[in-house]
């Protein structure tokens, strides 16, 4: 569960997030907005990334501020540009390094690898060099390293942008299928139909919550 008491953010001295009082319990939940409403900020907020100016965000019970190791195990956080995390040159030990860093013994860890790609249509990816890739495998590779981590919550920042439209159905077939709750920021607004509420930031507010058809709405009778 996600929670934020009365939560404001400054980023270089400008407020950016005013206000923020929500509960998110749901499996699904997009987060939609205009440019510069404030989404980006939210979701850094959800992994300890960024720490409120004031208020408070728990995520699991662990205030981000007081218990912030335990928030980033928990939360899988992916960039909407995977070249910012993705560290190693090949696949396999780009997957494998926070699996060591949690000391899982080599073998194991080549076989979770090895699962975790063949889940996202990569088998045999292993030792594909990341920079030969394209723009949307490297951002499958970038799911897949979050994900055989095991995180309770994933948080995707506008996740679909470098996808093509096969790889955007595998995309959310994975977040169907995985039992980490999902909090999804996008500008594809389809993609939130299935999902269980979609919360629409304006200004740094939260302006519309609850139902993904009805917020969507709302969000399209904002931008008209
Ligand atoms: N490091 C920063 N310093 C100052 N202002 C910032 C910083 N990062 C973001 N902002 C500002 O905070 C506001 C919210 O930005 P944020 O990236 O959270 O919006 P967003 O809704 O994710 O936008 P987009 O849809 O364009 O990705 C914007 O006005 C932005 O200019």
């Amino acid at each position: 569960m996600i929670e934020l008491d009365d939560v404001s953010l400054d980023r270089s001295g400008r407020r950016v997030l005013t206000d923020l009082t929500c509960r998110i319990e749901e499996r699904r939940v997009g987060i939609i907005g205009a440019n510069g409403s404030g989404k980006s900020s939210f979701a850094r907020l959800l992994n300890g990334l960024l720490l409120p100016t004031q208020g408070a965000v728990r995520v699991n019970s662990f205030d981000t501020r007081q218990e912030g190791k335990t928030v980033r195990r928990q939360v899988g956080f992916l960039f909407q540009n995977p070249d910012n995390q993705i560290v190693y040159p090949t696949v396999a030990e780009d997957l494998a390094f926070g699996l060591k860093n949690r000391g899982m013994s080599k073998s194991e860890c080549a076989a979770r690898v090895t699962k975790a790609l063949a889940e996202r249509g990569l088998a045999g990816f292993e030792e594909r060099l990341i920079h030969e890739l394209s723009g949307g495998e490297r951002q499958l590779v970038a799911l897949a390293g979050i994900l055989v981590l095991e995180p309770a919550l994933l948080v995707l920042d506008e996740p679909t942008t470098l996808l093509d439209l096969p790889n955007t159905r595998r995309l959310m077939q994975a977040l169907d299928e995985v039992s980490a709750k999902v909090v999804m920021l996008t500008h594809d607004l389809p993609l939130l139909d299935s999902f269980d509420r979609v919360v629409c930031f304006a200004d740094g507010r939260i302006v519309a919550d609850g139902e993904p058809a009805e917020v969507v709405n709302f969000y399209r009778q904002l931008s008209a």
